[in-house]
């Protein structure tokens, strides 16, 4: 790991990935084709649970100064992560994607 202070908003490399990424592939997330992202669909029981579910991230996005990508339509969200300072997957989006896993429970 490195320790420079933009750690967390640069690429995560091959040994990180391989750490840090397997359980988040086993819960569903899947790489998007052609770009270093990754996203994932939930479903809930209707639009108001959705909707709670993308609150409760929309916060703690905005605290991390870290926005995901997503889309809805009544119980169904579909959520993209990646970081747009390096194109790519950094440990933001590892934080994120396992904050949002917690909340979608
Ligand atoms: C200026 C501001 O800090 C940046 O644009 C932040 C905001 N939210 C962000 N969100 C994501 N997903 N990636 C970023 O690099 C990013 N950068």
């Amino acid at each position: 790991m490195t320790t420079s202070p933009n750690a967390k908003r640069i690429k995560l490399s091959d040994e990180e990935r391989a750490s840090q990424l397997e359980h988040l592939k086993t819960a569903g997330w899947e790489m998007v084709d052609g770009r270093d992202a990754i996203k994932k669909s939930f479903q809930f029981q209707d639009f108001n649970e959705a909707f709670g579910f993308m609150t409760r991230v929309a916060l703690k996005a905005d605290k991390m100064d870290h926005h995901p990508e997503w889309f809805n339509v009544y119980n169904r969200v579909e959520v993209t992560l990646s970081t747009h300072d390096c194109k790519g997957l950094s440990q933001r989006d590892i934080t994120l994607a396992e904050f949002i896993e917690k909340t979608a429970e």
